[in-house]
């Protein structure tokens, strides 16, 4: 199979889809990478080095998106890519379809196979999102420490307080893997942490894990209003996989939040849960003012820290990415269920439920769409 690899365009996104190890694996393998040049400089990966392992270097990304039968990426294509999309091309990557209407249409369009790392699913657990939320939700905790400093906008707060001062207040709502690691860093930072979700045993988990450091919570309207009140940093970690982040956070509830409080919307890549959050904000600007609060909405939170992020990311994509280069797309789909629930469109049609549901798209079950794929390719 040729695979192709572009560089990233998204604001600060210096992650790659693929390190030199994966190229060895896939050029061992009997397959030909294609790599857009300087992509893996970001994450510390020279040229020459992808080269050694077995890559062909291009300089143009219409090059690698147009030698590719898969093309490998981190984030989901910008409407810049859009016009590289062609029937048949498989592209694995994050898509967050539900949030990206005009995405989704024109992979329906162009009848693309469109695989999201963020649905593909192993016993309830998203083993390709696993490693990026671990990865943002340690950081939504200190990106939250630091704009609580005044020079940041924030109230000047330092969270772990000090002999005779209180520690900062943080409520993260969503105890999965960001809630869990934002709360690790949070405890870590001597917080006063309280851990909110929908579902009684993910907080009985929690409180064994993590002990009498932090309060749980039953996730309700009622409580979030109280504990969002009382908080200098609220994180924004629910997720409903595949669907439009709900709106816990309404606007009444950021008006009742102290001045210069902060709230870090990790959830942004699927709509995000708060109310006032009506833009996706970029590295370059990261944060804006609402009710007084501070807002931050990066999407891509992970590509600020690519090199941890790059080898975090591929060690998960990796084994998935060898298997449908070696057993071709078809067959690698019959034989693992997980992929399977990545496909989130083929053949022009939405085959994602929850995405389906939430953009308007009739919903088609993948495999009739798959038939209509693998017909119109043989
Ligand atoms: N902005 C960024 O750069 C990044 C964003 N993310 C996003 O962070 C979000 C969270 O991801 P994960 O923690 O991996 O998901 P997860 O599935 O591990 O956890 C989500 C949690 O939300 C809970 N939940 C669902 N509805 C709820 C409600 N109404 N109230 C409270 N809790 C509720 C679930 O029970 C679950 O425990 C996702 O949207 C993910 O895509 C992940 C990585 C990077
Ligand atoms: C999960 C995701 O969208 C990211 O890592 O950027």
């Amino acid at each position: 199979m040729r695979i192709g690899v572009p560089k990233e365009i998204k604001n600060n996104e210096n992650r790659v889809a693929i390190t030199p190890a994966g190229v060895a694996t896939l050029s061992g393998a009997g397959h030909e990478v294609y790599i857009q040049s300087g992509a893996g400089t970001g994450s510390g990966f020279t040229d020459s080095v992808y080269e050694q392992a077995g890559a062909q270097m291009l300089d143009e990304a219409s090059q690698v998106w147009a030698t590719a039968d898969m093309v490998l990426k981190v984030k989901e294509p910008l409407p810049s890519e859009y016009g590289y999309f062609r029937e048949g091309l498989i592209l694995f990557t994050y898509l967050h379809l539900a949030a990206e209407p005009k995405l989704a249409a024109a992979l329906i369009e162009h009848k693309v196979i469109g695989i999201a790392y963020e649905t593909v699913e192993v016993n309830r657990t998203l083993p390709l999102l696993t490693p990026m939320s671990e990865v943002a939700g340690r950081m939504a905790s200190q990106i939250g420490a630091q704009f609580l400093e005044s020079p940041h906008g924030g109230k000047g707060i330092l969270l772990s307080g000090v002999p005779g001062v209180k520690k900062g207040k943080v409520t993260i709502i969503g105890g999965g893997v960001v809630g869990t690691n934002a709360a690790k860093m949070a405890i870590g930072l001597g917080a006063d942490v309280t851990i909110m979700d929908l579902n009684p045993d993910r907080l009985r988990q929690l409180e064994d894990i993590f002990g009498s450091s932090i309060q749980t919570l039953i996730s309700n309207p009622y409580n979030i209003a109280e504990a969002v009140a009382a908080s200098d940093l609220v994180i924004g970690a629910v997720l409903i996989p595949g669907a439009k982040a709900p709106k816990l956070v309404t606007e009444a509830m950021v008006q009742s939040m102290s001045p210069s409080s902060v709230i870090v919307d990790v959830a942004i890549d699927q709509g995000g849960i708060v109310e006032t959050i009506d833009r996706i904000t970029t590295h370059n600007e990261p944060t804006y003012m609402k009710h007084g609060v501070v807002h931050y909405a990066v999407a891509n939170m992970p590509g600020a820290v690519p090199r941890t992020s790059t080898m975090a990311l591929t060690n998960a994509t990796l084994p998935y990415v060898v298997q449908i280069a070696n057993q071709g797309l078809r067959v690698a789909l019959e034989s693992n269920p997980a992929l399977k629930l990545g496909v989130n469109t083929a053949a022009g049609r939405m085959t994602y439920a929850a995405v389906a549901r939430d953009l308007g798209y009739t919903h088609v079950d993948v495999n009739e769409a798959l038939v209509e794929t693998f017909a119109a390719l043989s």
